[in-house]
């Protein structure tokens, strides 16, 4: 039986406990060493099962500094329960004694490591890849919530077997920056995991490599100690590509006479978890394997576009960071482009192959890591093998026609032109636009160059740029083809709700963090209200702040322009 809060208000800790509904526990096996009070918290291999039993370690002293208003409306969430003294200790890693739950240890998974399509081994300890996965992130409570399974995970609650001999932790800066970026992914209309509640604490430091004020340094400089914070964030599953791969590499290998069943109870579980709505239960194995892989494949590639469209760059795009339901997951290395750049990359290790445009090319490469798990389960049938194949070589027209669309629909024209695109481009970078901006006063419908040049980190001196600029404007008047007032106003709406005014920008997180490291919450708050809107026009006050190109002064800056740890 499910149960279900059909009412949907959940009030208190104890109607929230009693929706705990632990699908994994059926459909997944333990690791048979793991200790049953989860204390499992040192670094170990793990060689068969799918999760281990970890209990949280809490952060002393939790203070609170946001949940998720929105989020926690849709889970119908009271308000009252940031008061509840089990809800704080819960998600701040504190589980012992909550006698209500029924659950009260947590799991962590393990995970293999392809990097653009390679496997590695070498960033485990015991390089087998057996001893890596959630080094900190540990899953505490599962529930149908609104018909919707949820699964909550506290990202930094301590030392996990996965933890490599890091201490489990994260920082406030890193916290704060998955906090409001994941609920403004949403907002901005792109699946992602969610954000419900951010706590830090005074009382225990962590030491993050970074860089000394106003930097230059590409590479960290020293050493500083920064307050560690719990944020819990929630999705349908945390099921990574990287951790299919896991369990196809030991069913490839055959390194237990587990192996191959093992690789068959993730692949259902990933099915259950995000694809039963589309992959029918009554199916044959092979019959599901080859409708997941067309349909993982439809979520990437539509993953990818629209982070392309609105900016965002996944500058770690390893397996181990692609949710295999089609989201975004791991706000660490990420950033939204201002100055447009298609090289754009704001993480200092993450290279040229996670940079902005491409990161399609990043997702093909999971998308085969993913594929050559998938080909174990046929047992040699070269039918089902042929369809796969087949689907993994579509990947790149797939996600050509879904980029060319996404294009289309930015520029407001019903069918993409590789011509008008490429002269579009090659102005974009020849005059230096904001990203954002740039497209946001696109959708007015200018009749000028000089009416997008709030958008230009350069001014336009140069009469011939202008003449450019007016020439493709004009060419593009011909592809939106526009009619009268009511037909312009129409299209320019239109376009807004693809073009978003607001982007979470680098240098406002940096704000946001510094000023919670100095206990000021407020930031955190106004951002969250501002980047959950960011298709609206908002106040005046609000435009004038947040609807800005980034200050010269911050160009290149170490922590603002790029970044070194995301931990
Ligand atoms: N401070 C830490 N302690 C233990 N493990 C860590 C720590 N920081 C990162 N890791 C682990 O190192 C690996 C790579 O880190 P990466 O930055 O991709 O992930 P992450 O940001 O920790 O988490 P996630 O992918 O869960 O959002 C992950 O397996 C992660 O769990
Ligand atoms: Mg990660």
């Amino acid at each position: 039986m499910m149960k279900k809060n059909s009412n949907k208000n959940i009030e208190t800790f104890e109607e929230l406990s009693n929706l705990g509904d632990y699908s994994f526990i059926k459909n997944l096996n333990c690791d048979p060493n793991s200790k049953l009070n989860g204390d499992n918290k040192s670094p170990r291999e793990i060689f068969s099962g799918h999760y281990v039993l970890v209990t949280p370690t809490p952060i002393k002293n939790p203070i609170y500094i946001s949940h998720s208003q929105k989020f926690f409306e849709e889970l119908g969430f009271s308000e009252a329960l940031t008061n509840s003294e089990d809800f704080i200790k819960m998600f701040s890693g504190d589980m012992h004694n909550i006698s209500k739950l029924t659950q009260n240890i947590g799991w962590a998974t393990g995970y293999a490591l392809s990097i653009y399509g390679t496997e590695y081994y070498a960033q485990c300890p015991f390089q087998t890849g057996n001893a890596y996965g959630d080094g900190r992130a540990i899953s505490i409570f599962e529930a149908i919530i609104n018909d919707k399974r949820w699964e909550f995970q506290l990202k930094g609650a301590g030392k996990t077997p996965y933890c490599r001999g890091a201490d489990g932790r994260a920082v406030l800066r890193s916290s704060v920056r998955e906090f409001l970026a994941q609920e403004h992914m949403h907002a901005l209309g792109i699946p992602t995991s969610r954000s419900l509640t951010l706590f830090t604490s005074k009382d225990e430091q962590v030491k993050r490599p970074w860089f000394r004020n106003n930097s230059y340094s590409k590479e960290p400089e020293v050493m500083i100690d920064e307050d560690v914070a719990i944020a819990t964030r929630v999705a349908s599953s945390f099921i990574r590509v990287g951790q299919i791969e896991l369990f196809g590499r030991r069913a490839r290998k055959n390194e237990h006479e587990n192996a191959l069943k093992e690789l068959e109870m993730i692949i259902l579980h990933l099915i259950d978890r995000e694809y039963s709505e589309v992959i029918r239960k009554d199916l044959s194995l092979e019959e599901k394997v080859i409708l997941l892989a067309n349909e993982f494949q439809n979520r990437l590639t539509s993953l990818v576009a629209n982070w392309l469209r609105v900016g965002y760059c996944q500058g770690n795009f390893n397996s181990d960071n692609c949710a295999a339901g089609g989201f975004t997951l791991d706000y660490g290395p990420f950033g939204f482009i201002e100055m447009f750049d298609p090289k754009y990359q704001s993480w200092t290790n993450g290279g040229m192959h996670f940079s902005f445009f491409n990161q399609p090319i990043a997702a093909q490469k999971n998308f085969k890591s993913f594929c050559n798990s998938l080909k174990l389960l046929f047992n040699g049938n070269s039918e089902s093998l042929q369809k796969l194949q087949e689907i993994e070589n579509n990947f790149s027209n797939v996600m050509q026609s879904k980029i060319e669309n996404m294009w289309a629909n930015k520029l407001g024209i019903d069918k993409f032109n590789f011509e008008l695109f490429e002269e579009l481009i090659n102005l974009m970078i020849e005059t230096k636009v904001d990203y954002t901006i740039f497209f946001r006063e696109l959708s007015n419908i200018p009749n000028d160059v000089y009416l997008l040049e709030k958008s230009f980190y350069k001014n336009l001196e140069n009469e011939e740029i202008k003449i450019k600029w007016n020439n493709w404007l004009e060419k593009w008047k011909l592809h939106i083809n526009l009619k009268d007032e009511e037909s312009t106003q129409e299209l320019s709406n239109k376009m807004k709700l693809i073009n978003p005014k607001y982007t979470l920008r680098e240098w406002h997180l940096v704000w946001a963090y510094q000023e919670a490291e100095n206990g000021n919450y407020e930031p955190v708050n106004e951002l969250q209200n501002i980047m959950t809107n960011p298709y609206s026009e908002q106040t005046k006050e609000i435009e004038e702040k947040y609807y800005v190109k980034k200050p010269s002064n911050f160009f290149g800056i170490a922590g603002i322009s790029h970044v070194s740890c995301s931990s």
